[in-house]
């Protein structure tokens, strides 16, 4: 079975760059990615390149090799449902807010949207893939939706996570470590599958390509985000060990991650890791594991979330019984809003947290992130409900320049590691800041000691703090 034309629903950050890549690796597939939101979508097709709705590095080049030659950007779902042999299915699976599951379970509402959308417009067999990240067994009950529509047509459902990160989707993208694929075991899912490998062969060499059956597939997606998440939360529970006793966390990691069993990545302390998914996903398998009555499972995965939750809160307790057990009305300057360097994406980032921490010790907050905008920065904030909008807007002031964020602050607070923080030139800052001028490194990436000399009273992350 050769496909020649793909549709993805979904064009967020993952449909859109992941299809980018198909287009520009399988010029003879077209490939259509369609999203009910029609602001992205014109974003997507904007002439200027520095306008798509995702910021990824060297997205921009893909896109403009791909874009009108193969790749098209679309709101006529229907139509592109009904032209395609493959549909990836990519969008957004949050945690439920309502009812039964609320604060933890995988919300199916838009994966179910789209199984009934494709069931009402099929008119030939078509090869549904799950991209999205869903709980194991979903895979079945897209095919309920999809086998009842009483029209005849055959699908093959497959599951194939992504495992792309934000800030490099596309190097991920074009040398994966894996790309998992599962399906039935029957002749017609293994068919499908081979279709599936078929794409992603074109770029990508055959001994990465793993076939497994389809609730491997699905599980292996929630455990890998399970793990990565555990060992932020276990470097992070040592920081604080680290501050207490003198030892110091990168040292730490370093010793730990030579030992080739433990590996050297993924040991970065940090305030606390954000991101759409590693929250939402643990707590997804924490809900699995307590609907089959496996509590103790439940109760180790969701320590991991407990951990994280502890380690943005203490930053921000950090914060305010340093500068003397007040910060009301005292200037803190934030560098750094989005959950990891080189994204615009702010989902669940630590900063929005350690924000609301502080504005309600009635603080003054002064945030500058390079790619984050005053929008995006407040609506993160209002849809806590923690205050009201306009009190939000008194209290935090978005800059686009660090210079002018600094003046006048109490103290400064690293929460995104952008590594243009590293080359400022601190001297200035220093005589532009009220003394004691405090700096809180919530990423390690500053030279404290340089800092200290200055005369910064420094803490960082995972080290005793140096004065
Ligand atoms: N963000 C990431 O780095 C990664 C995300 N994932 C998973 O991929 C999935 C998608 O994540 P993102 O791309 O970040 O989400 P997103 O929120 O950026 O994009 C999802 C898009 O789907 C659209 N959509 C929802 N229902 C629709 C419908 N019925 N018809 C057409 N469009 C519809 C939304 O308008 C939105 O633009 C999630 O399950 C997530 O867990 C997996 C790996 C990495
Ligand atoms: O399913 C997903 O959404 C994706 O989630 C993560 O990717 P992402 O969230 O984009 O970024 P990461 O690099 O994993 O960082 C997540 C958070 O952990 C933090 N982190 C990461 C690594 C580290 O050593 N220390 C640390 O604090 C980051 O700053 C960030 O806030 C996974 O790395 C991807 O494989 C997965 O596809």
């Amino acid at each position: 079975m050769t496909i020649k034309n793909i549709c993805c629903i979904g064009a967020g950050y993952v449909g859109g760059p992941t299809m980018s890549v198909i287009a520009q690796k399988c010029p003879n597939i077209k490939v259509t990615v369609v999203d009910i939101n029609e602001d992205r979508i014109a974003a997507w097709n904007h002439k200027d390149l520095s306008r798509l709705p995702v910021y990824e590095p060297g997205l921009d080049k893909v896109v403009e090799e791909a874009r009108g030659r193969n790749l098209f950007f679309s709101t006529e779902v229907d139509k592109a449902i009904n032209d395609a042999d493959m549909i990836f299915i990519s969008v957004n699976t949050p945690t439920k807010t309502y009812g039964k599951g609320k604060g933890m379970a995988a919300d199916l509402k838009y994966i179910e949207l789209c199984a009934r959308q494709i069931a009402r417009v099929a008119k030939q067999d078509k090869i549904v893939v799950e991209k999205s990240t869903l709980p194991v067994r979903t895979a079945s009950a897209i095919k309920s939706i999809l086998e009842n529509t009483g029209n005849g047509v055959q699908f093959q459902i497959l599951s194939n996570p992504e495992f792309l990160a934000e800030g490099t989707a596309v190097q991920d993208l074009l040398h994966p470590d894996r790309v998992l694929i599962g399906g039935d075991t029957t002749q017609e899912g293994q068919k499908a599958i081979q279709a599936l490998v078929d794409i992603y062969a074109n770029w990508i060499p055959n001994e990465r390509i793993l076939t497994t059956n389809v609730w491997s597939s699905e599980l292996s997606k929630l455990t890998a985000n399970a793990f990565l998440a555990q060992r932020v939360s276990s470097i992070n529970a040592m920081s604080v060990i680290c501050e207490n006793t003198g030892a110091d966390i990168n040292e730490v990691s370093k010793a730990i991650g030579m030992d080739s069993r433990i590996g050297p990545k993924f040991l970065k302390a940090s305030v606390g890791f954000g991101g759409s998914c590693f929250q939402k996903d643990i707590l997804n398998l924490v809900y699995i594991a307590k609907t089959y009555g496996l509590d103790e499972v439940a109760d180790y995965w969701e320590q991991v979330v407990l951990m994280n939750d502890y380690q943005k809160n203490r930053f921000s307790d950090n914060i305010v019984s340093t500068l003397y057990n007040t910060v009301s009305g005292k200037k803190i300057t934030f560098f750094g809003w989005a959950f990891k360097k080189d994204t615009n994406d702010t989902r669940e980032s630590a900063a929005i947290k350690v924000a609301d921490n502080l504005l309600s010790e009635k603080a003054n907050l002064s945030v500058y992130d390079p790619k984050v905008t005053e929008e995006r920065i407040y609506a993160d904030l209002d849809y806590l409900n923690s205050r009201s909008e306009e009190e939000n807007r008194k209290l935090l002031k978005v800059q686009n320049n660090p210079y002018n964020a600094i003046k006048n602050s109490h103290a400064i607070a690293i929460l995104t590691e952008w590594d243009e923080f590293k080359t400022y030139d601190w001297q200035k800052i220093y005589d532009n800041m009220h003394k004691p001028a405090f700096i809180f490194d919530g990423r390690g990436i500053l030279d404290t000691k340089a800092l200290s000399k200055i005369g910064f009273i420094c803490y960082k992350i995972g080290s005793a703090t140096t004065v």
